[in-house]
């Protein structure tokens, strides 16, 4: 096994890691609001506050094309979502709330990654 047939099996590997905590961010009852891009039709001036639009949807088809070299790569654009969440939203919001929600969820699901790998 050369380095490369090496790093391609752990690219897999994290690759899996990484579409399971997706596939539990996405079924969460909190995810609503981040499953799909906000659509600037239905909020205007979303794209003038948030630089870096994000959303499940999008991470998951960059996952299922390979486009995550490392884990960490997903990471941040997982918290990305939860960093433009915080922008846009107050704390004591509805939609405020379910981004602390769920970034702590994940916070959970990410440390047990790091843990079991
Ligand atoms: C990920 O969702 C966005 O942060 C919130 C977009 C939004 C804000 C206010 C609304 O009335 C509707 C959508």
């Amino acid at each position: 096994k050369d380095e490369g047939d090496k790093d391609k099996k752990k690219k897999r590997k994290h690759t899996a890691a990484c579409r399971e905590i997706l596939r539990k961010l996405q079924a969460h009852e909190m995810a609503t609001w981040f499953l799909f891009p906000v659509d600037p039709k239905v909020v205007p001036n979303y794209r003038k506050v948030i630089k870096k639009p994000i959303d499940f949807s999008t991470i998951e088809n960059r996952l299922k094309k390979g486009r995550y070299k490392t884990a960490e790569g997903f990471m941040n654009e997982i918290l990305m979502v939860f960093d433009n969440c915080r922008l846009f939203n107050e704390d004591d919001s509805p939609i405020g709330r379910a981004g602390h929600a769920l970034r702590s969820y994940f916070d959970e699901r990410w440390a047990e990654l790091v843990r079991d790998n």
